[in-house]
Protein backbone atom coordinates (compact mmCIF):
# COMPACT_ATOMS: atom_id res chain seq x y z
CA UNK A 1 0.00 0.00 0.00
CA UNK A 2 1.21 3.43 -0.98
CA UNK A 3 2.58 6.02 1.93
CA UNK A 4 -0.14 8.55 2.06
CA UNK A 5 -2.96 6.64 1.54
CA UNK A 6 -1.18 4.57 5.12
CA UNK A 7 -0.70 8.40 6.79
CA UNK A 8 -4.00 9.69 6.36
CA UNK A 9 -5.57 7.40 8.95
CA UNK A 10 -2.46 8.65 11.27
CA UNK A 11 -4.29 12.28 11.34
CA UNK A 12 -6.28 11.58 14.58
CA UNK A 13 -3.70 9.86 16.02
CA UNK A 14 -3.65 9.98 20.12
CA UNK A 15 -1.04 10.08 22.07
CA UNK A 16 -1.76 9.60 26.14
CA UNK A 17 1.15 9.03 28.00
CA UNK A 18 0.26 5.40 27.69
CA UNK A 19 0.47 5.85 23.97
CA UNK A 20 3.86 7.86 24.39
CA UNK A 21 5.19 4.89 26.67
CA UNK A 22 4.66 2.68 23.84
CA UNK A 23 6.30 4.85 21.25
CA UNK A 24 9.35 5.87 22.89
CA UNK A 25 10.30 2.04 24.07
CA UNK A 26 9.70 0.80 20.35
CA UNK A 27 11.51 4.11 19.04
CA UNK A 28 14.69 2.84 21.04
CA UNK A 29 14.53 -0.50 20.10
CA UNK A 30 13.91 0.42 16.39
CA UNK A 31 17.30 2.72 16.78
CA UNK A 32 19.09 0.19 18.63
CA UNK A 33 18.51 -2.07 15.39
CA UNK A 34 15.42 -4.34 16.33
CA UNK A 35 12.74 -5.43 14.67
CA UNK A 36 9.45 -4.58 16.84
CA UNK A 37 6.77 -7.09 17.29
CA UNK A 38 3.16 -5.26 18.57
CA UNK A 39 1.55 -8.91 20.32
CA UNK A 40 -2.04 -8.13 21.76
CA UNK A 41 -5.73 -8.74 21.45
CA UNK A 42 -7.58 -7.20 18.89
CA UNK A 43 -8.44 -3.60 19.01
CA UNK A 44 -5.54 -2.68 21.33
CA UNK A 45 -4.14 -0.57 18.52
CA UNK A 46 -1.00 -2.29 17.39
CA UNK A 47 -1.71 -1.76 13.58
CA UNK A 48 -2.03 2.15 14.45
CA UNK A 49 0.58 1.97 16.68
CA UNK A 50 3.09 0.43 13.62
CA UNK A 51 1.77 2.72 11.06
CA UNK A 52 2.50 6.13 13.34
CA UNK A 53 6.01 4.19 14.22
CA UNK A 54 6.89 3.91 10.74
CA UNK A 55 5.85 7.93 10.24
CA UNK A 56 8.31 8.69 13.04
CA UNK A 57 10.91 6.56 11.44
CA UNK A 58 10.10 8.52 7.85
CA UNK A 59 11.82 6.12 5.54
CA UNK A 60 8.71 4.81 2.98
CA UNK A 61 6.73 2.07 4.11
CA UNK A 62 5.53 -1.45 2.64
CA UNK A 63 2.45 -2.46 4.72
CA UNK A 64 1.69 -6.25 3.83
CA UNK A 65 -1.08 -8.35 5.62
CA UNK A 66 -0.16 -11.96 6.96
CA UNK A 67 -2.01 -14.80 4.42
CA UNK A 68 -2.69 -18.23 4.82
CA UNK A 69 -1.83 -18.50 0.72
CA UNK A 70 1.85 -16.56 0.64
CA UNK A 71 4.53 -18.37 -0.49
CA UNK A 72 8.00 -17.20 -0.14
CA UNK A 73 7.39 -16.31 -4.38
CA UNK A 74 4.87 -13.92 -3.50
CA UNK A 75 7.13 -11.75 -0.50
CA UNK A 76 10.70 -12.20 -2.13
CA UNK A 77 9.74 -12.74 -5.98
CA UNK A 78 9.81 -14.42 -9.10
CA UNK A 79 10.06 -14.89 -12.47
CA UNK A 80 7.31 -13.63 -14.37
CA UNK A 81 7.08 -12.61 -18.59
CA UNK A 82 4.56 -15.16 -20.24
CA UNK A 83 2.77 -13.64 -23.06
CA UNK A 84 0.48 -15.40 -25.81
CA UNK A 85 -0.77 -13.80 -28.80
CA UNK A 86 -3.62 -15.22 -31.70
CA UNK A 87 -3.44 -13.10 -34.73
CA UNK A 88 -6.58 -14.45 -36.87
CA UNK A 89 -7.00 -13.12 -40.78
CA UNK A 90 -10.01 -11.71 -41.32
CA UNK A 91 -9.46 -12.19 -45.15
CA UNK A 92 -8.16 -15.33 -44.97
CA UNK A 93 -10.15 -17.46 -42.35
CA UNK A 94 -7.77 -20.64 -42.84
CA UNK A 95 -5.25 -18.31 -41.16
CA UNK A 96 -5.02 -18.44 -37.58
CA UNK A 97 -1.09 -17.40 -36.51
CA UNK A 98 -0.99 -17.86 -32.26
CA UNK A 99 2.33 -16.45 -31.33
CA UNK A 100 4.01 -17.38 -27.73
CA UNK A 101 6.94 -16.08 -25.81
CA UNK A 102 8.44 -16.82 -22.67
CA UNK A 103 10.28 -14.24 -21.62
CA UNK A 104 10.83 -14.29 -18.56
CA UNK A 105 12.33 -11.84 -15.89
CA UNK A 106 12.74 -11.86 -12.29
CA UNK A 107 10.35 -9.21 -10.15
CA UNK A 108 11.47 -8.35 -6.26
CA UNK A 109 8.65 -9.07 -4.30
CA UNK A 110 7.38 -6.78 -1.39
CA UNK A 111 10.09 -7.76 1.19
CA UNK A 112 12.75 -7.45 -1.30
CA UNK A 113 11.90 -4.35 -2.44
CA UNK A 114 11.76 -3.35 1.07
CA UNK A 115 15.33 -4.81 2.34
CA UNK A 116 16.72 -3.63 -1.28
CA UNK A 117 15.85 0.13 -0.73
CA UNK A 118 15.79 0.28 3.04
CA UNK A 119 12.26 0.74 3.61
CA UNK A 120 10.08 0.09 6.25
CA UNK A 121 8.28 -3.00 6.08
CA UNK A 122 4.77 -3.19 8.48
CA UNK A 123 4.42 -6.92 8.52
CA UNK A 124 0.20 -6.72 10.12
CA UNK A 125 -0.47 -10.34 11.84
CA UNK A 126 2.20 -12.00 10.13
CA UNK A 127 0.98 -14.79 12.30
CA UNK A 128 -1.90 -15.97 9.67
CA UNK A 129 1.28 -16.59 6.80
CA UNK A 130 2.98 -20.11 6.98
CA UNK A 131 5.98 -20.69 8.46
CA UNK A 132 7.48 -21.72 5.22
CA UNK A 133 6.51 -18.38 3.97
CA UNK A 134 7.99 -16.32 6.63
CA UNK A 135 11.66 -18.31 7.10
CA UNK A 136 12.87 -15.72 4.57
CA UNK A 137 12.88 -13.73 7.55
CA UNK A 138 14.76 -15.38 9.72
CA UNK A 139 18.09 -14.35 7.83
CA UNK A 140 16.92 -11.33 6.97
CA UNK A 141 16.53 -10.08 10.96
CA UNK A 142 19.61 -12.44 11.70
CA UNK A 143 22.47 -12.25 9.49
CA UNK A 144 21.09 -9.25 7.77
CA UNK A 145 20.64 -11.02 4.33
CA UNK A 146 18.58 -12.28 2.02
CA UNK A 147 18.91 -15.08 0.44
CA UNK A 148 17.46 -14.78 -2.82
CA UNK A 149 15.51 -18.13 -4.38
CA UNK A 150 18.16 -20.54 -6.89
CA UNK A 151 16.04 -18.89 -10.16
CA UNK A 152 17.05 -14.98 -9.32
CA UNK A 153 20.36 -15.91 -11.68
CA UNK A 154 23.17 -13.92 -10.45
CA UNK A 155 22.21 -12.48 -7.59
CA UNK A 156 22.21 -15.36 -4.77
CA UNK A 157 22.59 -13.11 -1.53
CA UNK A 158 21.04 -9.52 -1.07
CA UNK A 159 22.61 -7.65 1.73
CA UNK A 160 19.99 -5.99 3.97
CA UNK A 161 19.82 -2.18 3.61
CA UNK A 162 21.45 -0.25 6.83
CA UNK A 163 17.89 1.40 6.93
CA UNK A 164 15.39 -1.23 6.18
CA UNK A 165 13.87 -1.69 9.72
CA UNK A 166 10.48 -4.08 10.21
CA UNK A 167 7.60 -3.91 12.75
CA UNK A 168 5.32 -7.27 12.89
CA UNK A 169 2.15 -6.78 14.70
CA UNK A 170 0.00 -10.44 16.21
CA UNK A 171 -3.09 -11.24 17.59
CA UNK A 172 -1.92 -14.41 20.38
CA UNK A 173 -5.64 -14.80 21.23
CA UNK A 174 -6.23 -15.72 17.18
CA UNK A 175 -6.83 -19.41 17.09
CA UNK A 176 -8.07 -20.13 13.78
CA UNK A 177 -6.35 -19.47 10.74
CA UNK A 178 -2.78 -18.82 12.64
CA UNK A 179 0.27 -20.42 12.62
CA UNK A 180 2.58 -20.65 15.98
CA UNK A 181 5.74 -18.15 15.68
CA UNK A 182 8.58 -20.29 15.18
CA UNK A 183 10.78 -19.77 18.35
CA UNK A 184 13.77 -18.47 15.99
CA UNK A 185 11.84 -15.72 14.58
CA UNK A 186 10.67 -14.69 17.82
CA UNK A 187 14.23 -14.35 19.05
CA UNK A 188 15.20 -11.90 16.44
CA UNK A 189 12.51 -9.26 17.16
CA UNK A 190 11.35 -7.33 20.39
CA UNK A 191 8.15 -8.30 21.43
CA UNK A 192 5.62 -5.42 23.42
CA UNK A 193 2.52 -7.05 24.55
CA UNK A 194 -0.07 -5.05 24.34
CA UNK A 195 -3.38 -4.96 26.16
CA UNK A 196 -6.84 -2.98 25.88
CA UNK A 197 -6.44 1.06 26.25
CA UNK A 198 -6.41 2.41 29.71
CA UNK A 199 -9.45 4.77 30.37
CA UNK A 200 -7.43 7.79 29.41
CA UNK A 201 -6.80 6.53 26.04
CA UNK A 202 -9.90 4.69 25.05
CA UNK A 203 -11.56 7.96 25.87
CA UNK A 204 -9.09 10.18 23.67
CA UNK A 205 -9.58 8.17 21.09
CA UNK A 206 -13.44 7.72 21.27
CA UNK A 207 -13.40 11.43 20.90
CA UNK A 208 -10.87 12.06 18.46
CA UNK A 209 -13.02 9.38 15.93
CA UNK A 210 -16.31 10.11 16.55
CA UNK A 211 -16.19 13.94 17.50
CA UNK A 212 -18.30 13.44 20.74
CA UNK A 213 -17.70 15.67 22.95
CA UNK A 214 -15.10 14.49 26.29
CA UNK A 215 -17.92 14.66 28.98
CA UNK A 216 -20.35 12.20 26.86
CA UNK A 217 -17.79 10.17 25.82
CA UNK A 218 -16.51 9.29 29.40
CA UNK A 219 -19.55 8.27 29.92
CA UNK A 220 -19.83 6.05 26.64
CA UNK A 221 -16.61 4.67 27.65
CA UNK A 222 -17.06 3.59 31.14
CA UNK A 223 -20.00 1.64 29.97
CA UNK A 224 -18.32 0.02 27.28
CA UNK A 225 -15.21 -0.40 30.08
CA UNK A 226 -17.77 -1.81 32.72
CA UNK A 227 -19.05 -4.18 30.75
CA UNK A 228 -15.78 -5.47 28.98
CA UNK A 229 -14.71 -6.32 32.74
CA UNK A 230 -18.07 -8.25 33.48
CA UNK A 231 -17.50 -11.35 31.98
CA UNK A 232 -16.08 -13.61 29.82
CA UNK A 233 -17.04 -13.21 26.14
CA UNK A 234 -16.02 -14.77 23.04
CA UNK A 235 -15.22 -11.79 21.61
CA UNK A 236 -14.12 -8.90 24.23
CA UNK A 237 -15.48 -5.46 23.08
CA UNK A 238 -12.59 -3.41 22.17
CA UNK A 239 -12.52 0.41 21.62
CA UNK A 240 -13.82 -0.11 18.44
CA UNK A 241 -17.65 -0.53 20.99
CA UNK A 242 -16.90 3.44 21.95
CA UNK A 243 -15.92 5.06 19.01
CA UNK A 244 -20.01 3.16 17.13
CA UNK A 245 -21.81 3.87 20.04
CA UNK A 246 -20.10 7.83 20.27
CA UNK A 247 -20.47 7.72 16.50
CA UNK A 248 -23.94 6.93 16.44
CA UNK A 249 -25.13 8.82 19.11
CA UNK A 250 -23.08 11.76 18.45
CA UNK A 251 -25.15 12.02 15.06
CA UNK A 252 -28.19 11.77 16.67
CA UNK A 253 -28.80 15.80 16.91
CA UNK A 254 -30.36 16.06 20.27
CA UNK A 255 -31.06 12.79 21.21
CA UNK A 256 -31.79 12.14 24.78
CA UNK A 257 -30.54 9.54 27.24
CA UNK A 258 -34.00 8.71 28.01
CA UNK A 259 -35.07 8.31 24.18
CA UNK A 260 -35.01 4.26 23.98
CA UNK A 261 -32.78 4.53 20.99
CA UNK A 262 -30.16 5.69 23.25
CA UNK A 263 -29.88 2.48 25.15
CA UNK A 264 -30.91 0.51 22.18
CA UNK A 265 -27.91 1.80 20.39
CA UNK A 266 -25.37 0.21 23.21
CA UNK A 267 -27.29 -2.86 23.14
CA UNK A 268 -26.71 -3.15 19.85
CA UNK A 269 -23.56 -2.58 19.63
CA UNK A 270 -21.86 -4.37 22.42
CA UNK A 271 -24.43 -7.59 21.53
CA UNK A 272 -23.78 -7.32 18.18
CA UNK A 273 -21.25 -9.93 16.63
CA UNK A 274 -18.54 -7.54 15.61
CA UNK A 275 -17.73 -6.06 18.71
CA UNK A 276 -17.96 -8.34 21.17
CA UNK A 277 -20.47 -11.39 21.42
CA UNK A 278 -22.21 -12.82 23.49
CA UNK A 279 -21.38 -16.26 25.63
CA UNK A 280 -20.77 -15.51 29.35
CA UNK A 281 -20.34 -18.41 30.43
CA UNK A 282 -21.83 -21.56 28.17
CA UNK A 283 -22.93 -20.74 25.25
CA UNK A 284 -26.64 -20.81 24.94
CA UNK A 285 -30.08 -19.65 23.38
CA UNK A 286 -30.52 -16.83 25.62
CA UNK A 287 -26.87 -16.15 25.36
CA UNK A 288 -27.90 -12.94 23.88
CA UNK A 289 -30.24 -11.97 25.91
CA UNK A 290 -28.33 -12.27 28.76
CA UNK A 291 -25.84 -10.27 27.27
CA UNK A 292 -28.57 -7.81 26.23
CA UNK A 293 -29.84 -7.29 30.07
CA UNK A 294 -25.88 -6.86 31.52
CA UNK A 295 -25.88 -3.67 29.08
CA UNK A 296 -29.22 -2.56 30.30
CA UNK A 297 -28.29 -2.57 33.74
CA UNK A 298 -24.84 -0.60 33.10
CA UNK A 299 -26.90 1.68 30.97
CA UNK A 300 -29.48 2.39 33.81
CA UNK A 301 -26.74 2.65 36.27
CA UNK A 302 -24.88 5.62 34.41
CA UNK A 303 -27.67 7.38 33.05
CA UNK A 304 -30.19 7.42 35.87
N1 LIG B 1 -3.29 6.09 19.24
C1 LIG B 1 -4.46 6.06 18.59
N2 LIG B 1 -5.05 7.21 18.17
C2 LIG B 1 -6.23 7.20 17.54
N3 LIG B 1 -6.92 6.08 17.26
C3 LIG B 1 -6.39 4.90 17.64
C4 LIG B 1 -5.14 4.82 18.32
N4 LIG B 1 -4.87 3.53 18.57
C5 LIG B 1 -5.89 2.84 18.08
N5 LIG B 1 -6.82 3.65 17.51
C6 LIG B 1 -8.09 3.24 16.91
O1 LIG B 1 -8.57 2.12 17.65
C7 LIG B 1 -9.10 1.13 16.79
C8 LIG B 1 -8.31 -0.16 16.95
O2 LIG B 1 -6.95 0.07 16.60
P1 LIG B 1 -6.13 -0.94 15.66
O3 LIG B 1 -6.91 -1.31 14.45
O4 LIG B 1 -4.79 -0.34 15.46
O5 LIG B 1 -6.02 -2.18 16.63
P2 LIG B 1 -5.46 -3.64 16.32
O6 LIG B 1 -4.90 -4.12 17.61
O7 LIG B 1 -4.56 -3.60 15.13
O8 LIG B 1 -6.81 -4.39 15.99
P3 LIG B 1 -7.04 -5.75 15.14
O9 LIG B 1 -6.17 -6.80 15.74
O10 LIG B 1 -8.50 -6.02 15.35
O11 LIG B 1 -6.69 -5.41 13.71
C9 LIG B 1 -9.03 1.71 15.38
O12 LIG B 1 -10.26 2.35 15.10
C10 LIG B 1 -7.91 2.74 15.49
O13 LIG B 1 -8.09 3.78 14.55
Amino acid sequence: MRDHKIFQSMEKFVQTPYVQDLIERALAYVRAGFPVHFRGPAGTGKTTLAMYLAQQIGRQVVLIHGNDDFSPTDLVGGLQGYKMSKIVDNFIHSVLKTEEQLNLRWQDACITEAVRNGYTLIYDEFTRSKPEANNVLLSILGEKVLEMPIVRKGERYLQVHPHFTAIFTSNPEEYAGVYKTQDALRDRMITIDLNHFDEETEIAITVAKSGMPVEKAERVVRIVRSFREKGKYEFTPTVRASIAIAKVIHLQENLDAGDPFFKQVFIDILTSETCGTVTIGKTNGNAKGSTARVVEQLFDRYYS
